[in-house]
């Protein structure tokens, strides 16, 4: 099967997150999409990120319904940060009957050229995008493919934010997963 690697802080998930997984896995050839919850982007130092047992439930609770959508802990017994190469390595080795494509929203493409080995990335596995507001990203390569969809200006950020003002994040965020975070107070 081919199989979307959708990375991510997931801090919280988001519908952005949910519309992105089910076009590429609805109108691409991508068989599933996995999401791979990573506890520690090796860019981001935020002071508001939650326990990955707390970002990995909630990825959980938004997919309990969907077929084709998983969700990973493949990360949480790696080496910190995490580093995708060396993720898409493992699951490559472990999964020999899978074709790994990564997930990536358009933003990430600005500072590709700094991943560790990204041109292996490139090269063993390739790139599916989904376009974001404000990145424009200039990048020409044979295994890099722009998917064309809604943009979408969501971001997790503005949840956290939305949410420690006391703010309604209906919508925005699945039920269930409001429901986890009012229940545990995160974010507040
Ligand atoms: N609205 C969006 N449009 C396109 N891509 C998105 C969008 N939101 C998230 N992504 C992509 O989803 C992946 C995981 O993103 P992440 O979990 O960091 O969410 P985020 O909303 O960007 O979070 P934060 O605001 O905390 O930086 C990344 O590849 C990111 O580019
Ligand atoms: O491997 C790298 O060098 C690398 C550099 C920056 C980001 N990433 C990964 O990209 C994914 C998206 O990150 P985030 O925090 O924006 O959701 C997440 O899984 C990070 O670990 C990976």
């Amino acid at each position: 099967m081919k199989i979307g690697l959708f990375f991510g802080s997931f801090n919280p998930i988001h519908v952005g997150h949910l519309i992105i997984a089910n076009v590429m896995q609805d109108q691409t050839d991508l068989d599933e999409v996995w999401f791979v919850v990573s506890p520690q982007n090796p860019f981001k130092k935020q002071k508001t990120l939650l326990h990955e047992f707390d970002r990995h439930k909630m990825v959980e609770l938004a997919i309990a319904d969907h077929f084709y959508f998983k969700v990973t802990d493949v990360e949480f017994h790696m080496p910190r940060p995490s580093y995708t190469v060396d993720t898409l390595a493992y699951l490559a080795d472990k999964h020999p009957q899978h074709e790994f494509k990564l997930i990536v929203g358009g933003d990430n493409l600005s500072h590709f050229h700094k991943w560790k080995n990204h041109e292996v990335i490139l090269d063993n596995y390739g790139l599916y995008v989904y376009p974001r507001p404000g990145s424009n990203p200039d990048f020409e390569h044979p295994n890099v493919r722009f998917v064309e969809a809604p943009l979408m200006d969501i971001s997790a950020t503005f949840i956290r934010k939305t949410i420690r003002k006391g703010k309604s994040v209906k919508y925005l965020i699945p039920t269930a997963v409001e429901e986890y975070i009012r229940d545990k107070k995160l974010f507040t």
